[in-house]
């Protein structure tokens, strides 16, 4: 059995806001196959754009986890999921020409550019580092429990879309973030009440930018 942790008691603490970023109508109806293309070519544009945003964050979780984190590990786990941008970003371009999406024309949206500005906030050097991890993880492990919520069994998830699915729905992907995850909890067992109470409202609000992120699927394009 996993020892529970802060993060499990936050996420038990704000069920409603996880459901709503893990279970969105954008992720359920790829899933039962009724998912609109416009809709997922809307969600392939932004989320390039996204990823390419998320990169600059994740090198500096990185430059964290070499200066600020006691165990040598940390750097490792951070390393593997920067390398892994690398292939993601090549998908996303082949990606974009299997659906015809030319993402030189995508112009970021109101929720990219917010959720961006949220990252960029959390690059500062006064965000302690359990935050940043609790952050980090939250952003992940959205993408993993969405993803593979349309591979578990009975999806009706269209075969054009299980490349997308598997790319964070898969095994690789989920032990990352457990071990994301336990660095994090790691962190904040040692934290103050007023780091504690940090990373609880930073993870809230990753939460609230994944759903405002999904709902931009809405608008099509
Ligand atoms: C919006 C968003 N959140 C999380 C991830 C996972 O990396 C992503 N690619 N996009």
């Amino acid at each position: 059995m996993e020892k529970r942790g802060m993060i499990d008691t936050w996420i038990d603490k704000h069920r409603s806001i996880y459901t709503a970023a893990t279970r969105h109508a954008f992720v359920v109806s790829i899933r039962d196959g009724s998912v609109d293309i416009s809709s997922f070519r809307t969600w392939l544009g932004q989320d390039y754009l996204f990823v390419r945003g998320f990169v600059p964050f994740v090198a500096n979780v990185l430059i964290r986890a070499c200066k600020d984190s006691g165990e040598s590990s940390d750097m490792e786990v951070v390393l593997g999921g920067l390398a892994s941008l690398n292939d993601e970003i090549e998908w996303f371009k082949s990606e974009g020409s299997k659906w015809d999406v030319d993402f030189s024309t995508v112009v970021p949206q109101k929720a990219n550019q917010e959720y961006r500005r949220f990252l960029d906030a959390l690059m500062s050097s006064e965000v302690k580092y359990p935050v940043i991890m609790t952050a980090f993880w939250a952003i992940e492990a959205v993408y993993q429990e969405s993803f593979a919520h349309c591979l578990e069994d009975g999806n009706k998830t269209p075969v054009e879309l299980t490349g997308a699915c598997h790319r964070w729905g898969n095994d690789g992907f989920k032990q990352y973030c457990s071990a994301v995850k336990d660095i994090a909890e790691r962190c904040l067992e040692n934290s103050s009440g007023e780091v504690l109470a940090e990373a609880e409202d930073v993870l809230v609000r990753v939460l609230e930018h994944e759903v405002a992120f999904w709902e931009m699927s809405r608008g099509g394009q």
